[in-house]
C-alpha cells in the first residue's frame, strides 16, 4: 500500500493494526459470554442429605466433609491485626460442624504480635462463637456485626429473651479484646526490654521474648541474625487442638459468665499458627509460597479433602458459605469433577460512588457468569474452595483412565518432596471421593516426630528439586498466582463453579487510593500477560481445556496489549498538527456511518448485558472509565514489564495492597481518607499527559473558532473530533478527581479549572497563529481525529 505522505505511514499502520486488534479483542470478549449460567446453591437440600438435625442427646450425625481453611497475612500494621483477627473470628464461629474444619493461619512476617493476637483471639472466640451459635447472629466478624444495627434485625436464634443482655455483655468483652490486641504493640516491646535487662546482666543478647520468657523464634523487634524478616526458622504451633466430633454443651449462666450456654455447643475448631522458614537466597514466592506451606502442614494435621482460602482482609459474611460451596462439590451432576468453587469478591468501605471501580461488578456479576458456562470461572484469589486432590495435580474423574482411581506416581518424592507422612497423606486426600466421609484421622505420628515433620515441610529447602509451584500446588514466578493456578487446574480437565449468594458469602477491603489501586491492577494485568507469554499460555493447553474457555483465558491474559494502541489513539489529537490526511480517505461520510453503526451496536450489547446482570448504569460507567484509566498508564506499563521479563529481567513484584487503617489504633481517621491522598508515582504520568493533550486539543479548537478561522462546514467536521476529546476526558474524570486530592470534594472546582485552562490555551493558540501565520488561518479538518473513537469502545469486562 502506498500513501501520498510517506511520513504518515507509521501512523497509518498503527491505526490499521490497532483497529484490527480492537475488533479481534471485542470478538474474544463476546465469545466468552455466549453461555452465561447462574447457579444457586440449595443449602436446605444439602442439610437434608448430609447434615440432618441431631437426635436429642446424640451428636455427630453430620456427614459433611472436612474443610481446611487457609488465611494469609504479612504484617500486623500494614494489614491491621484487628481486621485479620476479625476474619479469624468469623471462621471460628462459622456455621459448619466444629470438628470438621481447621484453620491454618499463615504469618509471612513471622511476627510475635500475630502469634499472641491469635492466642487472644482463641480466648475471645470461646465466648464469641457460642454467642453466635446461640443467637444465630450474622455476620460473625464482630467488627462488622457491631457496626451494623444488628440488634434491630429479625431474630433467628432460640433465646430471644436473653439476646439483648448477652449482646451487651459480648460487646463489652469485645471492646476489651480490642484493647488487648492494640496493647500487644506495647506489651511485647516492654516485656522484651524487661527480660533483656535481666539477661544482659548475665551477658545475654537482645531479643524479643514470649510471655513465658523464652526467645521468639520468628522476627524480632530489633532484627538480629536468624530473627529478621526474610531470615528466621519455621514455626508451626497448634493454638487450638482438634476438638473431637462430640458436641460439648457449655455452662449455665453464673456470676462469672452471664451467658447461659447450657444448650450451646461451646467447642472451637482447630486453629494453627504457621510462619514458614525464611532464608536469604531463596525466592519465597509470596502468597503462593505461603499457601503451599499451608497445604503441606494441613495435610499432616487434618488433611481435609476440601480447602478454602482467604486473604487476611476478607471475612465470612454469610456463615452458610461453606455449605453453599459444598452444594457444588457434592452435587451428583458435576460435583466430583469440580476442582474449585469461586465466590465473588465483595468489599466494605468503598466510597459510595465507587470512584475507582473497586467493586468490579461487571466482572463479578456478568463476565463470571459467562465463564461459569464454559467449564467454570477462573480462580481470582480469596474466597475460593478447592478440592485438595486438584491442587496435587490429580486428574478429574471424568478424565481418569481405567477404574477412575488415580494412583501415586512412581516417584512421588520428585513431585511432592521427601516427607513420607506427607506423601502418605496424598492418596488419602485424593481418594476421599471413594471412601465414606469421616472426621480426619488422628495424626499417626507421635508428638515429637510430628513436630519435626511439620518443621521440615515448612522449610525453604523442602521444595528444592520438587514440583511444588510448577506441577503441584499454587503456581510460582508470577504476580497473579491465582489466575494461573486456576488455569493449570482447568487444563487438566477439571471444572469450576461460580457461587454468588445472598447475603454475600465473604467481604473484604479494597484499595480506595488511586495510586494503590493502579498498582493493584498493574499486578493483575502484568501477571496475566506474563501468563500468556509463559508455558502456561492458554493457546498451548491440551484438548481437555474447553475450546471456548481457551478463548476466554486468551482474552483475559492478552487484554493489556490493547492498551498500547489505546494510548496511541488517545494522543491522536496531536496529529492534526501534522496537517496532512493520512488515515481516513474520502468519502468520509460512509466511514462515519459505519462507525456510528458499530459504536451503537457495541453500546447496545453492553447495555443489554448490564440490564441482564442487574447492574446499574453507574457500575457500567465506572467499568468503562477505569478501563480507560488503566489503558492510558497501567496496561502499557504492564506490557513493558512483560517484555522486560521476556528478555530475562525481573518480573513484576507482588506489592502488598495497602489496607485501610482502623480508627481504633491511633487517632480516628476521616472516613474514606485514602480517597483524598495523592501519592505521586511514575504510573500516573502517562494518564496526566493524555488528559493534558485532550484538554489542549479542545482549547486550540476553541481558539480557532474564536478567531473566526473556520467556516460552518469546517466547524461541523471539527465537532466530531471534539466529541472524541470530550469522551476521553469524561472517561478519565475519576482519575482527574483522584489527582485533585482533597479538592475533589468540590468537583465544581474542576470545571472552573477546565474553563480557565481552555480559555488560556485558546488565547495562546490564537496568539501563536498570529505570530506564525499573520492574517491567515489555515483550514484543517479535525474530522480525522475520529479514527480514535474505535479505541474507547473496546471491550472492558475482566476484573481490574
Ligand atoms: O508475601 C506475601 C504477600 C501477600 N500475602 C497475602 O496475600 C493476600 C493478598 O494480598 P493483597 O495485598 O491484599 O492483594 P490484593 O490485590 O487485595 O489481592 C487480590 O489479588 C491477588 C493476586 O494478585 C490474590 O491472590 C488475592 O486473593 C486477591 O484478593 C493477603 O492476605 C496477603 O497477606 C502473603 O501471604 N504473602
Ligand atoms: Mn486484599
Amino acid at each position: 500500500m502506498r500513501h501520498r505522505d510517506s511520513d504518515s505511514m507509521v501512523l497509518w499502520w498503527i491505526t490499521v493494526v490497532g483497529d484490527f486488534w480492537f475488533g479481534v479483542s471485542w470478538l474474544l470478549n463476546q465469545a466468552s459470554k455466549l453461555n452465561p449460567i447462574r447457579r444457586v446453591p440449595n443449602i436446605a437440600l444439602l442439610n437434608e442429605q448430609f447434615d440432618p438435625p441431631a437426635v436429642a442427646g446424640g451428636g455427630g450425625s453430620s456427614q459433611l466433609p472436612c474443610v481446611d481453611v487457609f488465611i494469609n497475612t504479612v504484617d500486623p500494621v500494614d494489614e491491621p491485626v484487628l481486621c485479620t483477627m476479625n476474619s479469624v473470628l468469623s471462621i471460628l464461629a462459622t456455621d459448619y460442624p466444629v470438628g470438621r474444619h481447621a484453620t491454618y493461619f499463615s504469618d509471612d512476617g513471622g511476627s510475635l504480635v500475630h502469634y499472641e493476637a491469635l492466642l487472644e483471639t482463641a480466648r475471645f472466640a470461646a465466648l464469641w462463637a457460642p454467642f453466635c451459635r446461640k443467637h444465630r447472629v450474622e455476620p460473625r466478624a464482630p467488627e462488622s456485626y457491631f457496626a451494623a444495627a444488628a440488634a434491630d434485625g429479625p431474630y433467628a436464634g432460640d433465646a430471644p429473651g436473653q439476646f439483648l443482655d448477652d449482646r451487651r455483655h459480648v460487646r463489652r468483652e469485645y471492646e476489651e479484646f480490642k484493647e488487648r490486641l492494640a496493647a500487644l504493640f506495647t506489651i511485647i516491646p516492654q516485656r522484651s526490654e524487661a527480660y533483656e535487662r535481666e539477661s544482659t546482666k548475665r551477658g545475654g543478647a537482645r531479643a524479643t521474648y514470649m510471655a513465658d520468657g523464652s526467645h521468639w523464634p520468628g522476627t524480632w523487634i530489633e532484627p538480629a541474625e536468624n530473627h529478621k524478616k526474610g531470615q528466621h526458622a519455621a514455626i508451626v504451633q497448634v493454638v487450638l487442638k482438634h476438638p473431637g466430633d462430640e458436641p460439648q454443651l457449655g455452662a449455665p449462666a453464673s456470676s462469672d459468665s452471664p451467658l447461659d450456654l447450657s444448650a450451646v455447643d461451646v467447642r472451637l475448631p482447630m486453629l494453627v499458627y504457621i510462619a514458614r522458614e525464611k532464608r536469604p537466597g531463596y525466592d519465597h514466592q509470596k502468597k503462593a509460597g505461603a499457601m503451599n506451606v499451608q497445604l503441606r502442614v494441613s495435610a499432616l494435621l487434618s488433611n481435609a479433602p476440601f480447602i478454602i482460602n482467604f486473604d487476611g482482609d476478607h471475612y465470612i459474611n454469610n456463615s452458610a458459605a461453606f455449605r453453599a460451596a459444598m452444594c457444588f462439590m457434592l452435587d451428583g451432576r458435576h460435583g466430583e469433577d469440580t476442582a474449585f468453587v469461586q465466590f465473588p469478591q465483595r468489599f466494605d468501605d468503598v466510597d459510595p460512588t465507587d470512584r475507582y471501580c473497586n467493586h468490579n461488578r461487571v466482572f463479578f456479576d456478568a463476565t463470571a457468569l459467562g465463564l461459569n458456562g464454559l467449564q467454570g470461572p477462573s480462580y481470582v484469589g480469596t474466597g475460593c474452595m478447592f478440592r485438595r486432590a486438584a491442587l496435587y495435580s490429580a486428574d478429574p474423574p471424568r478424565w481418569q483412565p481405567g477404574d477412575g482411581v488415580s494412583k501415586l506416581p512412581d516417584n512421588p518424592w520428585r513431585q511432592f518432596g521427601n516427607s513420607m507422612p506427607f506423601i502418605n497423606s496424598v492418596p488419602l486426600a485424593t481418594h476421599q471421593e471413594h471412601r465414606p466421609v469421616a472426621p480426619p484421622p488422628p495424626a499417626s505420628l507421635d508428638d515429637k516426630r510430628l513436630a519435626a515433620e511439620l518443621a521440615d515441610v515448612s522449610t525453604c529447602a523442602y521444595e528444592d528439586g520438587t514440583e511444588w509451584g510448577y506441577g503441584v500446588g499454587w503456581v510460582y514466578n508470577i504476580a497473579t498466582e491465582d489466575v494461573v493456578t486456576g488455569f493449570r487446574i482447568h487444563r487438566k480437565g477439571w471444572r469450576s463453579m461460580y457461587c454468588a449468594m445472598e447475603p454475600d458469602a465473604f467481604r473484604g477491603t479494597a484499595p480506595i487510593n488511586l495510586t494503590e489501586r493502579l498498582y493493584q491492577i498493574l499486578r493483575w494485568s502484568g501477571g496475566s500477560l506474563d501468563m500468556f507469554l509463559s508455558r502456561n499460555c492458554p493457546l498451548l493447553a491440551g484438548r481437555r481445556l474447553h475450546p471456548m474457555q481457551r478463548v476466554a483465558y486468551t482474552n483475559m491474559t492478552i487484554y493489556p496489549i490493547s492498551a498500547a494502541f489505546i494510548f496511541a489513539y488517545d494522543l491522536l489529537p496531536l496529529m492534526w498538527l501534522s496537517g496532512s490526511e493520512f488515515y481516513i480517505q474520502k468519502p468520509f461520510q460512509t466511514y462515519a456511518a459505519y462507525m456510528f453503526a458499530g459504536i451503537a451496536m457495541m453500546e447496545m450489547s453492553g447495555l443489554v448485558e448490564i440490564r441482564w446482570a442487574g447492574l446499574t448504569l453507574l457500575d457500567w460507567c465506572r467499568n468503562e472509565q477505569f478501563y480507560m484509566i488503566g489503558a492510558t498508564g497501567v496496561y502499557p506499563a504492564a506490557v513493558l514489564h512483560s517484555l522486560l521479563r521476556l528478555v530475562g529481567l525481573k518480573g513484576l513484584p507482588f506489592k502488598l495492597t495497602s489496607k485501610p487503617q482502623s480508627a481504633s489504633g491511633g487517632e480516628a481517621r476521616e472516613r474514606f481518607a485514602e480517597l483524598y491522598d495523592v501519592q505521586w508515582a511514575p504510573l500516573l504520568v502517562p494518564t496526566v499527559v493524555v488528559t493534558a493533550v485532550n484538554v489542549a486539543a479542545i482549547g486550540a479548537a476553541a481558539g480557532r473558532v474564536a478567531a473566526g478561522g473556520w467556516s460552518f462546514a469546517q466547524l461541523a467536521g471539527a465537532a466530531g473530533g471534539l466529541v472524541f476529546n470530550a469522551w476521553v476526558l469524561l472517561l478519565l474524570y475519576p482519575f482527574v478527581l483522584g489527582i485533585m486530592g482533597r479538592w475533589s470534594k468540590r468537583p465544581y472546582l474542576l470545571f472552573v479549572m477546565l474553563v480557565v485552562a481552555l480559555a488560556a490555551i485558546a488565547l495562546a493558540h490564537v496568539a501563536l497563529l498570529a505570530v506564525l501565520a499573520p492574517g491567515s488561518v489555515p483550514p484543517f479538518r479535525l474530522g480525522r481525529w475520529w479514527s480514535g473513537v474505535g479505541a474507547i469502545i473496546s471491550p472492558a469486562s475482566w476484573r481490574f
